[in-house]
């Protein structure tokens, strides 16, 4: 079963069509690029896809759930099944690294004290910051506070990893360090779906990519000489 299984699908925000009737399919263990020019319409895809923008029109599937159908408590199922990472890291800077894993952990369910601490070691030792427990998001790099809100997105092994523009605040160096960690979830079976405008990287990580353009969703030969115009 597909992953993602849009048809005739239409995204609006404030009362504007963003995307109009596309079509949108991704299967299980892809990795998929969304590009497009500013305004295009990636973020409100993504932002369809975990249940935050409701589609206005046609047929949406994610995972087993009706996107054009989704009442609340279907929501909070759905964002268990995903992970999602932001441009901005989004760590609640008042607690540390620790905490801000617990915290997401303990709203999702998980009571027992000795398997929450084993699953945030096991989480960190994933993104390679295994003695970051302790440390308050200031205390970290751009780089590392990414690889604490990946680690978040892991915690409750989702099938899925949403990621929007999660290069996007990060020098070239540490860009490469994340990207390949992403790479590397993504190897490890789950589905990764990411957008970017750092087409450099799509070179250097080269994946299945899509570019919302007219309102549309296309296929892009990444080997085609305009391939990024
Ligand atoms: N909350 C909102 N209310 C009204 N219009 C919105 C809202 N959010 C986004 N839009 C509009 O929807 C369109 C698509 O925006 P979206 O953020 O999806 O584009 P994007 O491709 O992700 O852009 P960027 O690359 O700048 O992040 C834009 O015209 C934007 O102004």
């Amino acid at each position: 079963m597909s992953v993602v299984a849009f048809h005739n699908v239409t995204i609006s925000q404030g009362g504007n069509e963003v995307l109009r009737m596309f079509d949108f399919s991704v299967e299980p263990g892809e990795f998929v690029y969304l590009i497009g020019k500013t305004g295009s319409g990636k973020s409100s895809l993504l932002k369809t896809l975990y249940g935050e923008l409701k589609p206005s029109g046609g047929d949406a599937n994610f995972l087993e759930y009706n996107l054009t159908k989704l009442r609340k408590r279907k929501i909070l199922q759905l964002r268990r099944k995903i992970g999602i990472v932001f441009q901005d890291f989004q760590l609640l800077t008042d607690r540390n690294v620790y905490s801000n894993l617990e915290f997401v952990l303990k709203a999702t369910g998980w009571k027992k004290k000795s398997d929450i601490k084993h699953r945030i070691n096991e989480v960190l030792l994933q993104v390679d910051l295994p003695d970051a427990s302790n440390k308050m998001p200031h205390q970290l790099s751009g780089g590392e506070q990414q690889r604490v809100a990946i680690a978040r997105a892991l915690l409750n092994d989702p099938e899925v990893i949403v990621a929007d523009e999660p290069t996007g605040n990060l020098d070239p160096q540490t860009t490469d360090a994340i990207m390949a960690l992403l790479f590397e979830i993504g190897q490890r079976g789950k589905t990764v779906i990411m957008a970017t405008h750092d087409y450099e990287m799509i070179k250097k990580f080269p994946s299945r990519t899509l570019k919302c353009i007219g309102g549309k969703l296309e296929e892009v030969n990444l080997t085609a000489e305009d391939a990024f115009s």
